[in-house]
């Protein structure tokens, strides 16, 4: 896609914010087939600029963490379940995270910049999110407004939060966020900004010139400057979005089970174990190899969500499993979103679905809530990290 000529303008959809930059990001706006998540990343570096794929499917330094959140996945072994009478009608893949009904156990991750990908942005993410029935987090980080987000999704929806140094601008965005119909708030505690992968930056770091973080833009309602992130974050932080909003907070990006008692003691709600796909800081654990020691510190006293290298049906019963009551999907959303706009990001969502529903069979687990640990045998280096 060359980024010059008005031929980009075409099929830009009439609510697309900024005037097109020429960037070429996707228009599509249909369902996709999906043999399977990953199966559509090279699909979509066809579909969208090379600097959109980039910074989508890169992450921080070596990408050591990247490939270890895949990697580590193989060290948990299903250990299925025979002859338990189960069938397909009874497979309930269903949960109640704090107070949302979600169809199956896993949501849209909280991630920025959409319109790196699609002209529409995050509006079509979330109205493909909706029409899969899928909770929606929407992301600090939007090219659009969370206002224009949650009109956009029939589903559920929760506001994640990179708190701003400037308290008024953060309590602003809370505000305007339980306003819209948020219904809880997701504090990420593992990001500095934007990810920069080394390809990314050897390219110059080359955001569309007409990009925006539409929750920071005066003319719709917003103020402050999104990159002046408040990074000396602690337990007392949690306390000041609870005051302003009364909902529910989920801490996202933890990893170390000594992390959990005080986090929680500070009033959250829920815990969500990530290394932010790899994107922030290299050479953390695999999420997945994280997850059982950080649900044994948690302990049932609040819900733990995992994120980061979930692409399967097995990994989503792998994280569940674990001591994870549901889990978050990144980049493959993203893949949906460039090859089919809203539709395409049904279409994954509904694939992965698809898949987990005859996993789940063939695992010999009725619900969700029948997985334990028993249904895994935990090998390798994922298993050192539990001794340890
Ligand atoms: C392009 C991109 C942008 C992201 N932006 C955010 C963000 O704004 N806020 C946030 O909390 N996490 C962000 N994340 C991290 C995701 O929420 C999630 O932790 C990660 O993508 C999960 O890993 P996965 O992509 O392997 O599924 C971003 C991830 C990607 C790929
Ligand atoms: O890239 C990221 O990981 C991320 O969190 C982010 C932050 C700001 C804008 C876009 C993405």
């Amino acid at each position: 896609q060359a980024d010059t000529g008005s031929e980009a303008t075409a099929g830009v959809a009439s609510d697309a914010v900024s005037p097109p930059s020429g960037y070429g990001a996707s228009t599509a706006s249909s369902h996709i087939d999906v043999i399977s998540l990953p199966r559509l990343r090279e699909p979509f570096r066809e579909a969208i600029p090379e600097a959109g794929y980039v910074f989508v499917t890169g992450a921080k330094g070596d990408e050591w963490t990247l490939r270890e959140n895949r990697r580590a996945m193989e060290d948990f072994r299903i250990m299925t379940h025979r002859l338990t009478g189960v069938s397909s009608g009874d497979v309930d893949l269903s949960v109640e995270i704090l107070g949302e009904r979600m169809p199956f156990p896993f949501f849209v991750a909280p991630m920025g910049a959409h319109r790196m990908t699609h002209e529409e942005g995050e509006v079509a993410t979330a109205r493909g999110a909706g029409m899969a029935g899928a909770l929606y987090c929407s992301s600090g980080a939007s090219n659009r407004t969370l206002e224009e987000i949650a009109e956009a999704t029939t589903g559920s929806k929760w506001f994640q939060l990179y708190f701003n140094r400037d308290e008024d601008v953060t309590r602003s965005l809370l505000r305007r966020a339980k306003a819209a119909g948020y219904s809880a708030i997701v504090l990420t505690a593992d990001a500095l900004g934007p990810g920069t992968p080394d390809d990314f930056l050897a390219m110059g770091m080359p955001f569309r010139s007409d990009m925006t973080f539409g929750n920071h833009d005066p003319a719709k309602g917003g103020s402050g400057d999104f990159f002046a992130q408040k990074v000396d974050l602690t337990p007392e932080d949690i306390k000041l979005i609870k005051d302003e909003t009364g909902l529910p907070v989920i801490v996202k990006g933890i990893l170390r089970p000594e992390d959990v008692d005080p986090i929680i003691a500070g009033g959250a709600d829920a815990i969500q174990v990530s290394n932010h796909g790899g994107r922030q800081i290299d050479g953390v654990p695999g999420a997945i190899s994280a997850l059982p020691l950080v649900a044994r510190a948690v302990n049932g006293r609040v819900p733990v969500i995992m994120d980061s290298g979930i692409r399967r049906g097995i990994d989503v019963i792998r994280a569940l499993s674990m001591g994870a009551d549901c889990v978050a999907v990144g980049r493959p959303v993203m893949y949906g979103l460039g090859l089919g706009g809203a539709p395409g990001v049904q279409s994954v969502l509904e694939a992965l679905a698809s898949e987990l529903r005859s996993d789940m069979l063939l695992t010999g687990a009725r619900s969700v809530a029948d997985l334990d640990p028993s249904y895994i045998s935990v090998t390798g280096p994922s298993a050192t990290m539990q001794e340890g």
